[in-house]
C-alpha cells in the first residue's frame, strides 16, 4: 500500500513536455535514486505525485490512490521539495510545532524529529540564520513528522558537508529498512550510487532507465585495474595468458580491462612480478551515466 505507480504521465508547459509518457514502479523496502540532469523532469514527478499540479495526461498515484484523495497524507507520504521555503523568522521547532499543528500531529514528533535530523542543539534558533545544509536537515525533519510509509526527497544532499551526506544515506537506509517506500531525486550519478538500491533514470522527460544499482554497474561500467609495475613485460606476458591486455595508461601507469584488482593482485603474486600500486576504476559508472543522458540534457552547456 506504499508503493508509487507512475501510469503515462505526462505534463506539458505550453508545447514543452517536462514529463513525456512516463511509467515506473517504486517499491518500498529500498531506496530508489530518481536521476536526471537539470530540466529532466524530476521535481515535476514530485510534484504531479503530491498533487501540486495537475497531470496533462496519466496517472501518478501512492497505494492506488492520488494524494489529494489519501485520508490521512502527512502520514502517508512526506516530502522534501524546496528546503527554501520554511519561513526564516521562525526557529526551527516553531516552524516544525506549526506544522504538527497543521497536520495534527503530536507534538512529541518535533523533538523526535530534531533528534533524528541532528538538529536538537540548534531548534532554538531562528531559520534565516541556518545554512544550506541545515535548512535540508530542516526539511527532512519536516518530511519524517508524520512518521509517514512514502518519502518523496527532491535532491536532499544539496548543501550537504559530507558527515552531512553519509549521515542521509543512513537515514535512507534505515528509513527503508523499515520497509518504507524512499524515493530521492539526485543529478548526481557519484552520490546516487552510494545510496540507491534502485534506479530511474529521466532524459527530457522520458524513462531512460529502472533497474537495479547492481545491473546498472553491471551492464555499463567494464571493469578496469590502474597499476603500477616495474617489470611490465613479465606482465604482460602473463596476462595474455588468461587473455588480458596491459595498456599503457600514459602517465606511468597501465591499465588492464575486464579485471578487478583482487584477481590481477593474485595473479602478479603467484609469477612473483612487482606490484609498486593497483586500484579498481569506477568512473566509467559516472561514464555510463552521462553517456545515457546526453542526448537529453536540456542545459549541458551549462554544468
Ligand atoms: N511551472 C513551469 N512552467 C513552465 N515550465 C516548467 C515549469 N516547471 C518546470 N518547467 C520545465 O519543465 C522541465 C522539467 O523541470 P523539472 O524541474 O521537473 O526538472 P528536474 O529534473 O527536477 O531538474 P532539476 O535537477 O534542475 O531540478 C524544465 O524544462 C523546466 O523548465
Amino acid at each position: 500500500m506504499n508503493s508509487i505507480e507512475i501510469r503515462e504521465l505526462t505534463k506539458a508547459y505550453g508545447a514543452h513536455r517536462a514529463v513525456d509518457g512516463l511509467t515506473f514502479d517504486v517499491l518500498p523496502g529500498r531506496v530508489t535514486g530518481f536521476l536526471g540532469p537539470n530540466g529532466a523532469g524530476k521535481s515535476t514527478t514530485m510534484r504531479l505525485l503530491l498533487g501540486l499540479d495537475r497531470p496533462t495526461a496519466g496517472t501518478a498515484t501512492i497505494g492506488g490512490r492520488r494524494y489529494l484523495d489519501l485520508p490521512d497524507p502527512l502520514h502517508r507520504v512526506g516530502a522534501l521539495l524546496d528546503a527554501q521555503s520554511a519561513h526564516g523568522g521562525r526557529t526551527a521547532r516553531d516552524h516544525l510545532r506549526f506544522l504538527a499543528a497543521a497536520g495534527r500531529i503530536p507534538a512529541r514528533r518535533v523533538d523526535e524529529v530534531l533528534e533524528q535530523a541532528g538538529m536538537a542543539s540548534v531548534a532554538g534558533r531562528r531559520i534565516k540564520s541556518f545554512s544550506l545544509g541545515m535548512r535540508q536537515r530542516l526539511g527532512i525533519a519536516a518530511a519524517l513528522l508524520g512518521d509517514p510509509g512514502v518519502l518523496l526527497l527532491d535532491e536532499p544532499t544539496n548543501g550537504l558537508d559530507p558527515e552531512g551526506i553519509i549521515w542521509i544515506r543512513e537515514l535512507m537506509r534505515g528509513l527503508a529498512a523499515e520497509g518504507r517506500t524512499v524515493l530521492v531525486s539526485s543529478h548526481l550519478m557519484s552520490e546516487t550510487s552510494a545510496l540507491a538500491d534502485h534506479l530511474v533514470v529521466l532524459g527530457n522527460g522520458k524513462l531512460l532507465a529502472d533497474t537495479s544499482m547492481e545491473e546498472f554497474i553491471d551492464a555499463r561500467s567494464t571493469r578496469r585495474v590502474r597499476l603500477r609495475t616495474s617489470e611490465p613485460g613479465r606482465l604482460r606476458t602473463a596476462l595474455a595468458r588468461d587473455g588480458f591486455d596491459l595498456a599503457d595508461a600514459a602517465d606511468g601507469r597501465w591499465t588492464v580491462e575486464g579485471i578487478q584488482a583482487e584477481q590481477l593482485g593474485n595473479l602478479a603474486a603467484r609469477e612473483g612480478i612487482p606490484v609498486l600500486e593497483l586500484s579498481d576504476e569506477r568512473a566509467s559508472l559516472e561514464q555510463a551515466y552521462l553517456d545515457l543522458t546526453a542526448d537529453h540534457a536540456q542545459f549541458t552547456a551549462t554544468h
